[in-house]
């Protein structure tokens, strides 16, 4: 049997799941890629990959999807990677700035404005740079590692899986393990134990990390992200969906 092709987001959120797929068997029967979720999810849209740890926002792009695995990168509350920073009360935001990385996160806080804070602000994709304005009522979305540290420069921030389950009561799945095609049920089981043996050695994973004074990589990894695929979840998920198509579709 060919390679299962299999892309892998490259933040420190998954590098427990990098750690059990490396230590594992699994490694020798797939073609591994890390990289940023946006392209994560193009890669699965255009059928390079068989499988990966794509935005649930990009499956409203497949055809034809399917969660493959018990795991996923959430959170049930503050998530600490995912925010808007702001320097004005999110009321006041008029334009609202990107993050050309994520396509989950970006969505969210559309969903977010529209629904929960009840705000309509003007969008901007593919700003120059994005995290940089003039103007004291232009904020912006940002994910993964590049928030560590930056949560004391702004005046004003949203972490974005909080402020959802104040709305919804709910955890929140940024990413799921999701293939474009059936993948037989031998390797799903496998790329479970895989992933669960890295989950098991988070503390190897942390030692591993250069330590930084500016943010809690064990704290992050150990307690905001939370990596199990429950029922809630995918309540969660569906729920995030069913919102998003309801909206107009952002194209990057
Ligand atoms: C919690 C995070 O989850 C992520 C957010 C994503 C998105 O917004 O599209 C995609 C993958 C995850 O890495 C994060 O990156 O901080």
């Amino acid at each position: 049997m060919d390679k299962i092709k299999i892309s892998a987001v490259s933040y420190t959120n998954t590098l427990p799941f990098l750690h059990g797929i490396r230590h594992t068997d699994i490694i020798n029967k797939i073609d591994l890629s890390v990289d940023i979720p946006a392209d994560c999810a193009q890669k699965l849209i255009d059928n390079k990959v068989d499988i990966g740890l794509i935005p649930v926002a990009a499956t409203l792009d497949l055809p034809y999807w399917e969660i493959v695995s018990d795991y996923c990168i959430g959170a049930n509350g503050p998530v600490n990677s995912v925010f808007i920073f702001s320097n004005c009360k999110i009321e006041d935001i008029r334009t609202l700035q990107l993050d050309p990385q994520s396509r989950s996160s970006n969505n969210l806080a559309r969903v977010l404005l529209k629904n929960y804070w009840k705000l309509d602000p003007k969008l901007v994709i593919n700003a120059p740079d994005y995290t940089e304005s003039n103007d004291p009522n232009t904020a912006f979305v940002q994910i993964g590692d590049r928030t560590f540290g930056k949560k004391d420069k702004y005046a004003y921030v949203y972490d974005l899986a909080e402020e959802w389950k104040n709305f919804t009561g709910l955890p929140f799945v940024f990413a799921a393990w999701i293939a474009n095609k059936k993948i037989p049920a031998e390797f799903v089981a496998e790329l479970n134990t895989s992933l669960k043996h890295g989950l098991d050695n988070r503390d190897v994973v942390i030692k591993e990390l250069p330590a930084r004074t500016d943010f809690d990589l064990e704290d992050y990894l150990m307690h905001k992200l939370d990596f199990d695929l429950t029922d809630d979840k995918v309540k969660a998920l569906h729920l995030f969906i069913g919102y998003l198509k309801s909206l107009q579709k952002l194209t990057f």
